[in-house]
């Protein structure tokens, strides 16, 4: 590919989408630690639900919360607490008696400030990265770093240290994206003015930015068990699109009477990791193993007298419906809406693998750029390990017989994060490409 001297491109300004060039997406003030009345009532409930899970009356209790319409809450600080916190006791209520016996109705008391909350935001009435990871921490220190050191979670399911701590790994990741996302976007500038020098100092900086990710995301092994993971805290982020004991969705009372499907929460739905796929021209495509098109809506059907076990099989066989371009953009929508926004506006900016491979470019533009995509590939090899341990392998002891497992947003696991770790290495720019 060549790069043409008449494609200069506008590069999005992080400030113009709530980025935020020392935290990335994570909101430039820290998070809210309550709301005001009358809204604190849902504070003194999500602070009691590990008490109410233990108890077994979670939606007894939950019940009880008057039906607070979202007008009042005017800030985006004030909406990103109560998109947290309502979605803590959505799915507390929909999961709190085990992941084969959820509700299919949410009571309005729930449903509709969540909706309302959700719309603000621009992002789904749904537990997501947003909910449990960028609006769910907070400084020990207030002055103090935002890394592992100084970081704890604000709202929990289960009140143990290790969902805490699968949380906090992640916030500590995002909070690299600052740095790393203006690296980016002070390389596709540097495109544009023809710099291959700065292109070069640029992609070595967002290359040690993603090492220290790397860095970050091993350290999950050091306060996160496994077991606890698979069976205390996952089955919480269960959405209800694709999945089998929720086929006909879920009913939003108040909202609407026809029931919505959307995917549960996953790190996937992180804009970060999708950004620098994005400015490293990383291309993803559809898996050989699904039709692609196929309808992400589509869920088998779960008929009565089915035991348990049987469920569960259902649920680890079902061949996956996604593609890995459907499961990409399917998770931009689950993601505020100025980051979306932004995803968009960075696949129209500069391209630096174009850039590199031209005569513009220079051998160590060329190599600070394979550092990336090095880099990259690494990251996704450490979370390939981590989702090994954290799913397959406790969900092969309750099944051995199974050969494939699905993830929270409905994927097919290790074929999917394989295929994503080889596209990104065939981004790899060799010497045979050089221009001169
Ligand atoms: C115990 C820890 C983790 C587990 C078990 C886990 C599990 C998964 C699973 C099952 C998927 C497949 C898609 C889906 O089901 O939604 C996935 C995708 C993904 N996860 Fe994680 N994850 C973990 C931690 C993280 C962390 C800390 C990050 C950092 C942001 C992350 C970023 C991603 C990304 C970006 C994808 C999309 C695929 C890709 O771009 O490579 N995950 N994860």
């Amino acid at each position: 590919m060549t790069y043409s001297l008449l494609t200069k491109r506008p590069v999005p300004s992080l400030r113009d989408y709530d980025i935020n060039s020392k935290r990335g997406f994570l909101p430039e003030h820290d998070p809210l630690l309550s709301l005001q009345h009358p809204y604190n009532c849902w504070d003194d409930a999500a602070r009691q639900l590990p008490d109410y899970i233990l108890a077994g009356c979670a939606r007894r209790q939950l019940n009880k919360l008057p039906l607070l319409h979202a007008t009042n809450l005017t800030t985006d600080a004030e909406l990103q607490r109560a998109y947290s916190l309502l979605s803590f006791l959505n799915h507390t209520y929909v999961w709190c008696e085990g992941e084969l016996n959820p509700c299919h109705v949410l009571p309005a008391n729930l449903a509709v400030p969540w909706m309302e909350v959700s719309k603000s935001l621009g992002c789904k009435p749904i537990l997501t990265h947003s909910s449990v990871v960028m609006y769910n921490w907070r400084r020990l220190d207030a002055e103090g770093p935002l890394d592992l050191t100084n970081l704890a979670a604000l709202n929990t399911f289960n009140g143990c240290m290790d969902e805490a701590w699968f949380y906090l790994v992640t916030v500590a990741i995002e909070a690299l994206g600052g740095p790393a996302l203006e690296a980016i976007t002070d390389a596709m500038q540097a495109v544009n003015n023809l710099n291959a020098m700065i292109v070069a100092e640029r992609m070595n900086t967002l290359a040690d930015r993603i090492d220290q990710m790397t860095e970050i995301i091993v350290r999950m092994f050091e306060k996160c068990d496994a077991k606890v993971y698979y069976d205390d805290v996952r089955p919480y982020f269960g959405g209800w699109r694709g999945n089998p004991v929720l086929p006909n969705g879920m009913v939003y009372e108040g909202v609407s009477e026809t029931p919505f499907y959307f995917a549960g929460g996953s790190a996937g739905q992180s804009s970060l990791i999708q950004s620098i796929d994005i400015a490293l021209g990383v291309h993803h495509s559809p898996t050989n193993q699904c039709p692609m098109g196929a309808d992400f809506l589509e869920s088998p059907p779960v008929t009565d007298g089915e035991s348990p076990s049987d469920v569960k099989q259902i649920l680890a066989e079902t061949p996956s419906v996604d593609s890995v371009c459907t499961y990409i953009s399917t998770v931009r929508e689950y993601m505020p809406r100025k980051h979306r926004e932004f995803l968009e506006a960075l696949m129209e900016a500069p391209s630096l693998h174009g850039f590199v491979q031209s005569p513009h470019g220079s051998a160590d533009a060329k190599h600070g750029y394979n550092r990336a995509v090095l880099a990259l590939e690494n990251f996704r090899t450490k979370h390939i390990k981590i989702v090994a341990t954290y799913i397959i392998t406790p969900a092969s002891k309750r099944a051995p017989s199974l050969a494939s497992y699905r993830g929270t947003g409905g994927s097919s696991i290790m074929p999917f994060l394989k295929q994503v770790r080889s596209e990104t290495r065939e981004q790899l720019v060799t010497s045979n490409t050089e221009h001169s």
